[in-house]
Formats: structure tokens, sequence, C-alpha cells
């Protein structure tokens, strides 16, 4: 009797060839470290939820440490709905008064993280999910946010949160014991008040303190844009600059762009800005010669 249960259009070769291909990306990639930033755009299709799922047991089991921290600004936003709530967002950044940050705890330390924790369950890994409370990681202060344009302009974001440091230590015990770290944005503060953290700027700075081989930020575009539309690559420090002042980054690419290029300038190898829209992007990125959206160089 044959086997119908993965049918495949692959010839036998070409499949063992592809297999193949991964095997010096393994050997090169074997102990080390990749934070994956996966992004609430990215995590709304649930095929897409279980291929993203499968690439990181797939890399735990091969060796490889993934460590995830996820975004849910979508989520938050539909659960400000039915609360009858408004968000707001400042230079990518979400206002947070105390009734929101509730919201936010819930949504992001609740039902995301719960998600993306079973889903890598089933997948076969043994994912723990954690909040930047626990093993005191990540130390936040109110963040001080200067007008784009006008520094001498402050906006008051509420319970956004500045990292002061990060403490990655319960994040190697989980890796060294063939646990993947799922991490919500969350910080606390001097007197315990929690803190709002872009999830961006929480990956990029974890992939640092980690001093990670890889920072993938999945989002749901094909990665950064320039004015016509058209995809980059690849972008230097100096290109972001310009970028930055002529207003081709704005919204939520604005947090994300700083952060992965303070990772790239601390010593985090490659720093990517990848489209979650594609089926396990993240073993073609890692896994294979195939390069996918933008990558962002100090230089
Ligand atoms: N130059 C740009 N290139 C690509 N996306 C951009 C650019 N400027 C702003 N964006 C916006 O940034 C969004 C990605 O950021 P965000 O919505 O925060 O995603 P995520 O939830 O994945 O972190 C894109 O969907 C796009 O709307
Ligand atoms: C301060 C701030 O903006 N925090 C974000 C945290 C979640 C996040 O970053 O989610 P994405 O990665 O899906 O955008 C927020 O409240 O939406």
């Amino acid at each position: 009797m044959s086997d119908t249960s993965a049918p495949s259009s692959i010839a036998p070769f070409d499949k063992a060839q592809i297999l193949a291909q991964a095997l010096p990306y393994i050997r090169k990639f074997h102990g080390k470290t990749m934070v994956i930033k996966y992004g609430g755009n990215a995590m709304t299709d649930p095929a897409l939820q279980k291929a993203f799922a499968e690439d990181v047991v797939l890399l735990k089991l091969v060796g490889i440490n993934p460590v995830v921290v996820h975004g849910g600004g979508p989520q938050i936003e539909s659960a400000l709905k039915r609360l009858g709530m408004q968000g707001q967002f400042i230079q990518g950044m979400r206002v947070t008064d105390a009734p929101t940050m509730e919201v936010v705890e819930w949504v992001l330390g609740g039902e995301v993280q719960q998600d993306i924790v079973g889903l890598i369950n089933q997948a076969g890994g043994k994912a723990v999910g954690l909040t930047g409370r626990d093993g005191a990681m990540i130390r936040a202060r109110k963040l001080k946010m200067l007008d784009n344009t006008d520094p001498n302009k402050e906006h008051d974001v509420g319970q956004v949160g500045d990292i002061v440091s990060v403490d990655p230590s319960v994040v190697k015990a989980l890796q060294d014991d063939a646990f993947i770290p799922v991490i919500s944005p969350i910080g606390f503060g001097e007197h315990n008040e929690s803190y709002n953290i872009n999830a961006d700027v929480v990956a990029a700075k974890l992939a640092t303190v980690l001093q990670a081989e890889k920072l993938m930020m999945l989002t749901n575009i094909s990665g950064v844009l320039d004015k016509a539309g058209q995809l980059m690559t690849d972008l230097t420090a100096k290109r972001i600059d310009e970028l930055f002042a002529d207003g081709t980054i704005s919204g939520g690419m604005l947090p994300k762009i700083a952060g992965a290029l303070d990772a790239a300038k601390s010593g985090v190898n490659s720093v990517h800005i990848i489209d979650g829209r594609v089926p396990h992007v993240l073993l073609l990125e890692i896994l294979t010669d195939q390069a996918f959206g933008t990558m962002i160089r100090s230089h």
C-alpha cells in the first residue's frame, strides 16, 4: 500500500539535494543562538503559524538555539476595541495609560503567548512562556520620547518602557535544557510597575546581550521598501539615516529598523527583516542559500 499522507511533486533525488544543502548551514550554526522576533502581523494565519512552530522545533532539534520574542500589536488592538477603548500610536509606540497596560499584559502574556507555546509544543518542541519579569530579565523605566523632527518636543507615551538592562540568565538556563523560550515584551520598573516595550526593541536588545548569531524579524511585508515600493535587500547605517530623514520609514518600521541597526552595531552577526507571510521562511533563511527581505548592516 502506498503512503498518501505526504503527497509531493518533488522527485526523491531533488528532495535529497534540498536536504543535503542544509548540512553546511547546520554545521555552521550548531550551538548558536538565533533570536526570532515574531510580529503580531505575521501571526494571523493558522497555516503560517503552524509552519513557524515547525521551523522553530526543527532548528532546536538540529542543535540551533531559537529564542522567540513575540509581538501582538493587532491582537492588543482588537482586545481594546472589544472593550470600547481606542489605541493610539506615536512614532511606532503605543500610548499606554494604566487601563491600556492592563490589556497589554493580559493579551501578550496570555492568549498570544500561550498560542505560540501551544503550537511549538504541538510540533514536538518544549516551549516555555516568559515575560520580562520572569528571572528578573528585563528592567525598564519610562521612555522619554523625543519628537522625530523636533528634539525640543517630548511626547508622553505613558507606561512605555525604555530598557535599562537585560539579564539573560533565565533564557540561557532554558536553552541549555532543551527548552525554547517564548518571551513577551513586558518589563518591570524600580517600584515593580509594568512597562509595555515594543517587541522589536526587546528582540534587538536580547540578541545583543546573548550575542546571537542572527536576529530575524518576521513581519507582514516583504522587507523594507523604498519610496517607489521596491524592496531594498541591503541597508547600511548611512542609508538608514537618509531613509529616516526623508520619511521613507514610518510607523512600526521605525522601532524595527532602529533596533535592527543597534543589534548589527553591537555584534549580532546578521540582522534581517523578513516576510513572515512566506511559509517556512525561517528554514529557508537559515538553512538554505536563499535570502529573504532586508539585511541590516552597521556599515
Ligand atoms: N519603508 C517601509 N517599508 C516597509 N514597511 C514600512 C515602511 N515604512 C512603514 N512601514 C510599515 O511598517 C509595517 C511593519 O511594522 P509593524 O506593523 O509594527 O509590524 P510587526 O507587527 O510585524 O512588528 C509594515 O506593514 C508597513 O506598513
Ligand atoms: C510600546 C509598544 O508599542 N508596544 C507594543 C508591544 C507589542 C508589539 O510590539 O507588537 P508587534 O510586534 O506586533 O508590533 C504594543 O503595545 O503594540
